[in-house]
């Protein structure tokens, strides 16, 4: 069936109530499902096939409390389903998601949006919490009340779309009704909406007291104030412990099989520039940043655990008055702490600010909370410089040293977030935190490995592709033209890439970063990881005499100062060193003027930062 002439659904209802959970159901994709508001912010399309073999194109939206839109993400779901859209009809049949514990609120936008006068059908999605809490649903009578069928869903399950598939096959078979003109005249108001859902609740629902009775209990101690912010940094300490004690074993073996893998084709093969290639520009490139996967996996593991089982707005709700104070609305929180996986999804996500200034504010800082990307880097120095070693019998001071990394980084936005509101008080204003705190639900095991495994992928392919192609070019830049005949030193100063790292070295000298560290710093402008292959291949290069250099963190330990060290993890706290964020600014600030704001401002950072650091270590350690 040709596109044109397929029905299109378009999924509506408020956040969090499980639409993209039921798009991916349906369609066999699998965009990101979390439990907290404000997860999709973009408007994505699929294809169904029903078990009667109809198609029909599906459209997932962004989650929105009504049809009067406060913020990007819901202006794209209002534009979507009145056919405001640029280049798309309006759709031919609604499907509205409910959450079925929360009727009282979702039913709302139902109603609302009946004035719209698209076919509607109602879905009650989480019908499996609904039941356990003891909720009893005349669907007969809601379909009645409403003027629509009504179906259960529970998008969780292979099989919990089954009932909807069938409603859709009946609708299809018979012909959807045209859609009607938009009446918005009709559009009831809040009173009136109010009415009409208790009035409607009372004839179909039954509701059972103690439902909330668990998540209230549970929530006395995780949002108290003082208990609350205890049980926040506990986790996160924990986390980080977890991230070096946990990774250690399959670490050491992907080192070990990278090392033999090295050995093997260097022994194996005949002396010259394929050798060369392969063993300092793929293996020892490429292979050392690889062995950061089980560290990666570590930390997204309990990013999904806390945000599956629904802590993490119970973590934006402790953090408002936190954020308040240096003048960042509470609604940042999402944005800033999607960006500790990567600051592209991130900034993306700050469309659920509905404040241009708040917006702007919160892509500005977004770049500084500590992405994925830089775990490499970090994990690296401190497995060379920071000892393994136990602090007050607890904790381990590797650990404690990421945690005060990422620290640094979110204390600096804080900074950089009060300093920036203060100059624009005059229009200041704060939004308070109005943000509904989902129940908390057992995390899925299958949601979170097949979230562990896409993560896992994506940085596979990310060192199979840009990392694995900018070592096949540093290499190349490392290794040509090559030294005349004669020349006793390093090869690879006599190369253009050591010759432009000698060149800039002075710039970077009062940071305490050699050549070699200037050449690792210019390809990891396009992901921050690659410092660390980089940084394999040049010293492999410059390593004399015969055989492969040993592993990287033993040769930085060896010839680094711990000055240098610490320097070098500070630029990276700061520095921009991410061409797909500074892609993404501006796409979201809409600019050139913006991105050379972000960047030069966090250049600046990095370079001061950098320097104090250096000169503090050297001046403490009496050098
Ligand atoms: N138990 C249960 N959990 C569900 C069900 N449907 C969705 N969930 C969970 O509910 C949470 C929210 O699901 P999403 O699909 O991200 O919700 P959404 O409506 O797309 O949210 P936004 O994109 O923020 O508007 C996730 O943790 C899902 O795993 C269901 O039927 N039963
Ligand atoms: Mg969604």
């Amino acid at each position: 069936m040709s596109s044109t002439s397929a029905p299109r659904l378009a999924l509506l209802g408020n956040p969090n109530c499980g639409k993209t959970a039921l798009f991916n159901l349906l369609t066999g994709t699998r965009q990101k499902v979390a439990n907290y508001a404000g997860v999709t912010v973009e408007r994505k399309a699929g294809w169904i096939t029903t078990p009667q073999g109809r198609q029909a194109q599906v459209l997932d939206l962004p989650g929105t409390y009504s049809l009067v839109p406060l913020s990007h993400d819901e202006t794209i779901t209002h534009d979507v389903v009145t056919g405001r859209q640029a280049g798309e009809a309006r759709p031919d049949l609604l499907v509205c998601v409910a959450d079925a514990t929360h009727l009282q609120l979702n039913l709302r936008l139902v109603l609302e949006a009946q004035a719209l006068g698209v076919p509607m059908v109602l879905v009650l999605n989480m019908f499996d919490v609904a039941q356990a809490q003891g909720l009893s649903i005349d669907t007969a009578r809601l379909s009645a009340a409403l003027g629509m069928p009504v179906v259960t869903a529970i998008s969780v399950r292979k099989d919990g779309a089954l009932a909807l598939l069938a409603q859709l096959d009946a609708l299809l078979s018979s012909g959807l009704p045209p859609a009607q003109p938009a009446r918005d005249a009709d559009i009831p108001g809040p009173d009136a909406l109010n009415a009409r859902v208790c009035a409607i609740l009372a004839d179909a629902v039954q509701t059972d007291a103690s439902r909330w009775a668990f998540t209230d209990r549970v929530d006395r101690w995780v949002l108290h104030p003082l208990w609350g912010m205890v049980l926040l940094v506990g986790v996160l300490l924990f986390m980080f412990q977890a991230v070096f004690a946990w990774a250690a074993l399959p670490m050491d073996a992907i080192e070990a099989g990278v090392g033999w893998l090295g050995e093997q084709v260097a022994a194996r093969m005949a002396d010259g520039p394929l050798r060369s290639l392969l063993v300092d520009g793929v293996i020892a490139g490429v292979g050392g940043v690889l062995v950061f996967l089980p560290q990666i996996l570590i930390l997204f593991f309990f990013i999904f655990l806390l945000e599956d089982s629904g802590y993490l707005p119970r973590a934006a709700f402790l953090m408002d008055r936190l954020m308040g104070t240096v003048g960042l609305s509470g609604r940042s929180f999402i944005p800033l702490l999607s960006s500790f996986a990567c600051a592209v999804p991130g900034i993306m996500a700050t469309r659920t600010i509905s404040h241009w200034r708040d917006r702007w504010l919160t892509i500005l800082i977004a770049p500084l909370m500590t992405c994925s990307a830089r775990l490499p880097v970090y994990a690296l120095l401190i497995a060379a410089f920071i000892p393994d070693r136990s602090v007050a019998g607890l904790f381990n001071l590797q650990g404690l040293v990421l945690f005060a990394l990422y620290l640094a980084g979110i204390l600096s936005a804080m900074a950089v977030a009060f300093i920036v509101s203060r100059r624009g008080q005059a229009q200041g204003r704060q939004t308070p935190l109005l943000m509904e705190l989902p129940a908390y639900r057992f995390p899925s095991a299958r949601n979170i490995a097949r979230g562990l495994w896409e993560r896992g992928w994506i940085f596979v392919r990310r060192v199979g592709g840009i990392i694995l192609a900018l070592m096949v070019l540093l290499w190349f830049l490392s290794s040509y033209p090559a030294p005349p005949d004669g020349f006793t030193g390093n090869a690879i100063e006599m190369s253009l890439a050591g010759r432009l790292g000698h060149l800039l070295a002075p710039l970077f000298a009062p940071l305490g970063f050699d050549w070699r560290i200037v050449v690792a710093l210019i390809p990891a402008m396009a992901a921050r990881e690659v410092v660390v292959a980089a940084l394999g291949t040049v010293y492999a290069l410059s390593a004399t005499g015969d055989g492969v250099a040993g592993a990287l963190g033993a040769v930085v330990a060896d010839q680094w100062s711990l000055a240098t060290a610490l320097s070098l993890l500070v630029w990276f706290v700061y520095a921009p060193q991410c061409i797909a964020t500074l892609a993404a600014v501006r796409r979201e600030a809409g600019g050139w003027k913006s991105t050379a704001i972000v960047t030069a401002y966090l250049f600046a950072l990095a370079y001061a930062a950098a320097w104090i650091t250096y000169r503090i270590t050297l001046l403490w350690s009496g050098s």
